[in-house]
C-alpha cells in the first residue's frame, strides 16, 4: 500500500539530500521538496526523485497575482510532480486560475491550498489582525478551496476531525506539524502524533526533523509507517 508519510527533505544542497534518500524506497514513503533543497538544488534535483519513481510533493506555497501563479503551477507540474500548493490567503481568483492552469493535463498533479501555516497559534494570527482561533481561520480558507475546485488543504492535524465532517472524505488534508512522542515540537505549536493525526482522518502526514536530523532514520520511518497504518 502506499505510504501516508511525506518526508520533509529540508536539506542545504542536493548531494545532502541525496545521500538521505538513497537509503529510501518509493514506497517508503512519498519526498516534499519546499524552499530550502528547491533554491539550492533547483528543478533538476525534482526531476531526478521523479525519474527515481518517488511522488514528490513540491510544497513552494505560490502567493500572488492569478497570472503569475498559473504560470508557476503549469511549470510546477511539468516537472511530474504528484502534489503542488498554493497560499489560500491569495484568494479565489488566484486559486481558480491555478486549478484551471493544470486542469487540461493528462495526469494534473493534485493541487492544495496553505491555510494556516502550522507554525502559528492564536496570539500570532492576532498580529496579524486576525482575531479567530486558528480553527475559524483554517475552516474558512478550507471552505474557499473546496469552492475553487482544489483538491485538499495544509492544515494542521489538530483540525482533521472537523474539517473532514465539513469538506468530505474525499477532500485532502496533509498535515505538518507531526511530531512522534518524545521528539522535540521546534518552531511548530500546533501538533500532534501520527498515531492521532491517523486517528482523526489525516490523509498524509508530512514529517521533516524528527526522521531527517535522527540518527536512525529508517526506524522512524518504520515506526511513523506502522502508526499510520493502523
Ligand atoms: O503549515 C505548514 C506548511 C508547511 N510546513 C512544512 O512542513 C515541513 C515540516 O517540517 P518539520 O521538520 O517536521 O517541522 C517543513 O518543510 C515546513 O516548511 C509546515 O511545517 N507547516
Amino acid at each position: 500500500m502506499s505510504s501516508r508519510l511525506i518526508i520533509a527533505l529540508d536539506f542545504a544542497s542536493a548531494e545532502l539530500a541525496l545521500n538521505f534518500t538513497q537509503q529510501l524506497a518509493p514506497q517508503d514513503a512519498k519526498l516534499k521538496v519546499g524552499f530550502e533543497l528547491f533554491v539550492a538544488a533547483g528543478p533538476d534535483f525534482v526531476r531526478k526523485l521523479v525519474d527515481q519513481g518517488f511522488e514528490v510533493f513540491l510544497d513552494l506555497k505560490f502567493h500572488d497575482i492569478p497570472n503569475t501563479v498559473a504560470a508557476a503551477c503549469q511549470s510546477a507540474a511539468k516537472l511530474g510532480v504528484w502534489m503542488l500548493n498554493v497560499h489560500a490567503l491569495g484568494g479565489d481568483k488566484m486559486m481558480l486560475a491555478a486549478r484551471e492552469s493544470i486542469a487540461g493535463l493528462v495526469k494534473p498533479p493534485k493541487l492544495i491550498a496553505v491555510t494556516v501555516l502550522t507554525s502559528m497559534d492564536q496570539a500570532q494570527l492576532a498580529k496579524l489582525n486576525i482575531s479567530q482561533a486558528p480553527f475559524e481561520q483554517v475552516s474558512h480558507l478550507a471552505a474557499l478551496t473546496q469552492a475553487c475546485g482544489l483538491d485538499g488543504v495544509v492544515c494542521s492535524a489538530q483540525e482533521a476531525q472537523q474539517l473532514k465532517q465539513q469538506c468530505g472524505g474525499e477532500f485532502l488534508l496533509v498535515t505538518p506539524g507531526i511530531r512522534p512522542l518524545g521528539s522535540q515540537s521546534d518552531d511548530q505549536t500546533r501538533i500532534l502524533t501520527p498515531l492521532a493525526a491517523r486517528q482523526l482522518g489525516v490523509d498524509y502526514v508530512v514529517v521533516g526533523r524528527p526522521i531527517t536530523q535522527s540518527k536512525t532514520p529508517l526506524a522512524v520511518i518504520k515506526a511513523i509507517n506502522q502508526d499510520l497504518a493502523e
